[in-house]
């Protein structure tokens, strides 16, 4: 793939700092995120992993517009070709780049789970579009009619890709769809992210699950404490890491249980917090 011409998505230096209140009036920044790139093509499948905190949903948050309000961002977020000012990112989000979030408290308690898949879509043919997706994803046409705390979490994270997953999406942002899933619905979600990208859309598959990630990522991003610290390509996370970049993506390929290689880089990975 020629990179800079397919890239559908560009971050670049990427900083994300939160301004606060402490000891009552005295206002200060932190500053989580303080350089983070990472580049999807069309069609393409970028896994983002890192330990917990390190800053992988801001990422998301930040591409998708929707960080609180006391966030100060830079960089810059280039998407098909064209900076992504506010303004765009709220006329895309749901549309053009869906979200499927980390928690399915996004999912808004008061309305019909097949309500909130309509949202965005063409008024004559919502309920007939909604229904196909949801026979898709194994929801039945009943399941539309019930409200987010009638539906199991399995359930849950299907409407969500229903809501995500479809027509017209070119760049899906997934963060942690997968945990807790059983088996069965994880290879599920795979095939269905999979799928997306080889109908050319760009995915940003942002997890924990090392393992899942690398059955259908391209390429790895590997964020840590706020950075990008490693992007290489899936087929380098093998044998015992030789051809990843950084000894930190070894570190965390080497400690995972299947990759029972040596004690030493177990104990340091475990002291990073990966889950
Ligand atoms: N609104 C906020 N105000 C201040 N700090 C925040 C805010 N949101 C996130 N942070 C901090 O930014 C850092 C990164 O958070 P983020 O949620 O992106 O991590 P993550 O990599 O997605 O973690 P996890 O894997 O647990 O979901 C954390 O240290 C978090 O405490
Ligand atoms: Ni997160």
């Amino acid at each position: 793939m020629n990179s800079v011409e397919k890239a559908l998505l560009k971050v670049g230096n990427l900083s994300i700092g939160f301004s606060q209140y402490f000891k009552g009036t005295q206002k200060r920044v932190i500053r989580p995120i303080t350089d983070m790139h990472v580049e999807i093509g069309e069609g393409e499948i970028v896994a983002v992993v890192g330990a917990s905190g390190s800053g992988k949903s801001l990422l998301a948050h930040a591409v998708l517009g929707i960080l609180p309000g006391n966030a100060i961002c830079s960089g810059s977020i280039v998407y098909r070709g064209e900076e992504l000012t506010e303004k765009r990112k709220a006329q895309l989000r749901g549309r053009e780049i869906s979200f499927i979030p980390q928690s399915v408290n996004y999912l808004d308690p008061l309305m019909r789970v097949g309500r909130f898949v309509q949202i965005g879509m063409n008024k004559n043919t919502a309920l007939a579009e909604q229904e196909k997706l949801f026979a898709q994803y194994g929801l039945k046409k009943s399941d539309g009619r019930l409200f987010p705390f009638e539906l199991s979490g399995g359930m849950l994270r299907r409407v969500m890709f229903a809501t995500s997953v479809r027509q017209g999406v070119k760049l899906v942002i997934a963060d942690e769809p997968t945990p807790g899933i059983h088996p069965q619905a994880l290879s599920d979600i795979l095939r269905q992210l999979k799928q997306f990208a080889l109908d050319g859309a760009g995915v940003m598959f942002i997890t924990h699950d090392i393992m899942s990630a690398l059955e259908i990522a391209d390429r790895v991003a590997v964020i840590k404490d706020g950075a990008t610290v490693e992007i290489s390509d899936a087929a380098a996370f093998e044998g015992k890491g030789e051809r990843l970049k950084t000894e930190y993506a070894q570190r965390l390929w080497r400690a995972l249980p299947q990759n029972d290689f040596d004690s030493e880089y177990k104990g340091r990975a475990a002291g990073e917090q990966w889950r």
